[in-house]
């Protein structure tokens, strides 16, 4: 579904992805792990338009998405949830999630009713300040603002990052379940090896911005989790 080839990202003069050659496939969920600063966000940050790459190509669904801005990315079907959920504190629950509207391609005003049947929470706190909720409320207020673009993949960049685990675990299920009833294909950077086992169908492992290893969940076993992912 997604294709990335031989991609080169600077910040200035330092090179920070090296040559990444990975392959996001339809209906699956991969898992983008590695240890802190290895640059999982950048390349998140490429695939979505908002940092510049200085070589390689991008496909999404045969769009050549690296010579297309950040908007019509979006447009193409491309959710994004950033590291940090950025949803907007001043605004109402309704005001975040109304932002993504107006890039939908149906040109719909509407909230879709099944973001609100999937997080509940939202509806109940409609009219609230997006910087009054919980750690766990905003993290579905920032999935559900993705949602609303009613998009094909869906990117999470550490979502479980500072949330209880209670929550954590309920964050999976709504992983799987967007896969399994709206059939989403899912991009999810994770730091933590049990979650990440649990929802990830595949796992690229990144080592300062190299790809040094990808496959399905299972064969990520005990030697590269010691070699690339303990700290
Ligand atoms: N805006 C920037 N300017 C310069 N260097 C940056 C910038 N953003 C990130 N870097 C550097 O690029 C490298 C990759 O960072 P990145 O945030 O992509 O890693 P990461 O794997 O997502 O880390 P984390 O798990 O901590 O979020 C790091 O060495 C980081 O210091």
């Amino acid at each position: 579904m997604l294709q990335i080839e031989s991609l080169n990202q600077f910040y200035g003069e330092s090179h920070t992805l090296w040559d990444l050659d990975i392959g996001f496939a339809e209906g699956e969920c991969t898992c983008v792990m590695g240890r802190n600063g290895v640059g999982k966000t950048t390349l998140m940050g490429c695939i979505m338009g908002l940092l510049p790459i200085r070589s390689g190509r991008m496909t999404f669904q045969g769009e050549d998405l690296a010579r297309l801005p950040a908007e019509r990315r979006a447009g193409l079907g491309i959710g994004y949830v950033p590291q940090g959920r950025q949803i907007f504190p001043l605004l109402t629950v309704e005001e975040n999630l109304r932002i993504g509207l107006p890039a939908r391609r149906d040109r719909s005003r509407q909230i879709p009713r099944f973001i609100f049947e999937l997080f509940p929470v939202l509806e109940q706190m409609r009219g609230r300040r997006g910087g009054d909720l919980s750690g766990g409320q905003q993290q579905q207020l920032a999935i559900g603002r993705a949602l609303v673009l009613d998009p094909t993949l869906l990117i999470l960049d550490e979502p479980t990052e500072g949330i209880q685990p209670n929550i954590v675990h309920e964050i999976g299920d709504i992983i799987r379940r967007l896969m399994d009833d709206l059939g989403l294909t899912v991009i999810l950077v994770e730091q933590k090896l049990p979650f990440a086992r649990r929802v990830g169908d595949r796992f690229a492992l990144l080592d300062r911005g190299r790809l040094k290893a990808q496959g399905p969940m299972a064969d990520l076993g005990e030697d590269l989790v010691r070699e690339y992912l303990t700290v």
